[in-house]
């Protein structure tokens, strides 16, 4: 957006029309851009029992006594009404009473009894869910999140319940325009959708794969306040080439190897032209789906959708912006990136996106040209299951091509192709160890050992593989190998770890939860046809500042969960005004695109957090369809 842009005030006839739509927060003397949510009734077309069972209405016990009577659901409840804070009391005793009987600490079943509650009030109750959700972020993200949410997916055949989302499978070809039409709601803002190829580090879970799309929808809910009520979570279900699962007679989905090639795509190509015919401002985000395909269908869409790839460009961001708080925590500016020397062990779908996007940052800072861009490649070792890749690899990949080390250079490093990651490291003696490999424990103690020797003074460790077994190590082998001073970063959560010199060392998560959620949000709210480079690169720079000096400098180079609606409205308002500094942005509802251009910074923000639903009761009136 123009400087000039930023500067000018509303238009006093836009004033009126938002005073209009909110009194409610105009008599708080705040200005207000809430286009649908807000305090007025919801319009309801039901009555009596099936209130009580659709969790988008229902409020259990709290209905008060004039909606009983008004929607016929008088004898129907207890008699007493319960507030929304008593209700969540009442909740919470009975999910912590696990942990009064749980003796060890965290165990699976003791998590997976955790989500199996959490489930249950997800199912009758959304508004109740979401406040849960919501207030205790920071304990719950990882039952409905990484890391519970494998062990979910792993289970999925026994803990299937009530079916939540959709599920097009490969026999629904030649249907899918018209299946997209049972879904119930007239409006979807964010699909999550997944083939379940490669579900976090735990491989092909087949049509199990669901409970990936309904966690992210969730944080896209907790964090980015999108309305429950318009998400969508999506299985594609192609067959599975997990051999376990295609002898389950348990198994949920179609027992066949998966399809390949163009009737892969076909499929895929027929799915998104279907939720687009109907929900034309939808936005997709891809999930899990195994590298070979991710890239492609990220090129094949891009241009044309409404579209990202969580596990390519969201990681990415976080990455960078980790990347970018551990050169600051060494007390140097961020324009010292380019300098970095980084080993990245894992060349896949996350792996890839990671390398491009650094590179891309750090040619940024170097002048933005073809030189710039050659001297940024040479940062960069890439290790995979056969070694380090160079261009002596035969069947080279052509998405990790672009980062083969040549021969001769390697050589001369005292290194060769296939060269195991320890050597590496010995050689290299970077700045940061970077993991994406799926492979727990990948970082062994001779690895770690090797990173003692490394030339930075603080050299940052990035065990970003999920759930929390598939670490490439665990914070207390980083902090106790490689020392006190290092910065550690893992995708799943683990706790500080005290270092017994009453210093604590600090575990980072960095996790694509801190940006896709933001990323949606900003693009729902821009309007824009499309997610352009500049918008990801928009939110992960947003990422990158949230941390104070004080706080990277301590070791902390991401938010907490506990903030991550707050990071989440800053990022998304960094994507809308990228968006409309590209002149992308088409606006949302009410606000047309020349009126979101002349929203200050203050305003957008406001704009922002007036579109994040909240998890509050609506007060409920009868309407006949
Ligand atoms: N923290 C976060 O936000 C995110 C974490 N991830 C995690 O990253 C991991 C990888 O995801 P994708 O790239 O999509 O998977 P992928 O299966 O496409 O790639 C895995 C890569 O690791 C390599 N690898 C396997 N064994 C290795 C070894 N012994 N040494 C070095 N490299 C080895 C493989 O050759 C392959 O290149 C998963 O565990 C996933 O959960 C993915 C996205 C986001
Ligand atoms: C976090 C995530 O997207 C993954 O592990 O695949
Ligand atoms: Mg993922």
């Amino acid at each position: 957006m123009s400087n000039f842009c930023r500067q000018i005030k509303l238009p006093s006839s836009l004033i009126r029309r938002l005073k209009h739509r909110s009194s409610n927060s105009m008599l708080s003397g705040r200005r207000s851009f809430t286009t649908t949510e807000g305090h007025r009734p919801s319009l309801v077309h039901k009555r009596s029992l099936d209130i009580l069972h659709d969790p988008w209405f229902n409020k259990g016990t709290a209905f008060s006594m004039t909606e009983r009577d008004r929607l016929d659901l008088r004898g129907l409840l207890p008699p007493t009404v319960m507030s929304p804070e008593m209700q969540i009391e009442r909740f919470m005793v009975d999910l912590k009473r696990l942990e009064v009987n749980a003796r060890d600490g965290p165990s699976d079943p003791y998590a997976l009894a955790k989500w199996r509650i959490l489930n249950r009030l997800h199912d009758r109750n959304e508004t109740m869910y979401y406040k849960v959700l919501i207030n205790n972020i920071e304990e719950y993200a990882p039952i409905v999140y990484t890391p519970t949410v494998g062990l979910v997916c792993q289970n999925y055949s026994g803990l299937f319940r009530r079916p939540r989302g959709m599920y097009f499978s490969a026999a629904d070809r030649g249907e899918m325009m018209s299946m997209v039409y049972n879904w119930p709601a007239e409006q979807v803002d964010m699909i999550v959708v997944t083939d379940g190829s490669r579900i976090l580090g735990l491989g092909d879970l087949g049509v199990q794969g669901i409970g990936i799309a309904i966690g992210k929808l969730d944080l896209y809910v907790a964090a980015a306040g999108i309305n429950p009520q318009r998400v969508l979570p999506v299985m594609i279900d192609v067959g599975t080439n997990n051999e376990k699962l295609l002898k389950d007679p348990l198994y949920l989905g179609l027992q066949e190897h998966r399809l390949d090639g163009d009737e892969y795509l076909a499929v895929i190509d027929e799915f998104m032209e279907a939720v687009f015919t109907r929900w034309p401002h939808v936005i997709v985000q891809f999930e899990d789906f195994q590298s070979k395909w991710a890239f492609k269908l990220l090129q094949r869409y891009r241009s044309t959708y409404r579209m990202f790839n969580d596990d390519v460009q969201g990681t990415a961001g976080v990455a960078i912006a980790g990347l970018l708080g551990a050169v600051r925590a060494q007390g140097k500016p961020m324009i010292d990136f380019p300098k970095q020397k980084i080993v990245v062990a894992g060349a896949g779908s996350a792996g890839i996106g990671v390398v491009n996007a650094a590179r891309k940052t750090m040619a940024r800072m170097l002048g933005n040209n073809e030189s710039a861009f050659d001297s940024a490649g040479s940062q960069f070792w890439v290790v995979d299951a056969e070694g380090l890749i160079t261009e002596a690899r035969d069947n080279i990949d052509p998405d990790a091509l672009p980062f083969a080390r040549k021969v001769k250079e390697i050589d001369r490093q005292g290194l060769r192709e296939g060269a195991s990651l320890a050597e590496v490291v010995k050689q290299v003696k970077p700045d940061v160890l970077l993991g994406l490999s799926a492979v727990g424990g990948l970082f062994s103690k001779e690895v770690l050992e090797a990173l003692k020797d490394s030339t930075s003074t603080r050299p940052a460790i990035f065990a970003m593989s999920n759930p929390t077994k598939n670490a490439e190590c665990t914070p207390e082998e980083a902090f106790s190998i490689v020392g006190d001073n290092v910065i550690f970063a893992s995708g799943s959560p683990f706790k500080d770890v005290d270092l017994g010199n009453g210093h604590i060392g600090h575990c980072n998560q960095g996790n694509n939860m801190y940006l896709f959620p933001g990323i949606g949000l900003g693009t729902l709210l821009s309007g824009s046809r499309i997610i352009s480079d500049g918008m990801l690169q928009a939110a992960a720079e947003c990422l990158a500042a949230y941390m104070t000096e004080e706080e990277v400098l301590k070791g902390m180079i991401y938010p907490s969960i506990s903030s991550i609606r707050d990071i989440t409205k800053e990022v998304a308002a960094a994507v809308v005004r990228e968006a409309i500094e590209e002149d992308l942005a088409e606006g949302y509802r009410g606000i047309d695109a020349r009126e979101l251009c002349k929203l200050n910074q203050e305003e957008l923000a406001t704009f922002v957090e007036d579109n994040m639903w909240d998890p509050d009761y609506p007060t409920l009136v009868y309407k006949q369809d």
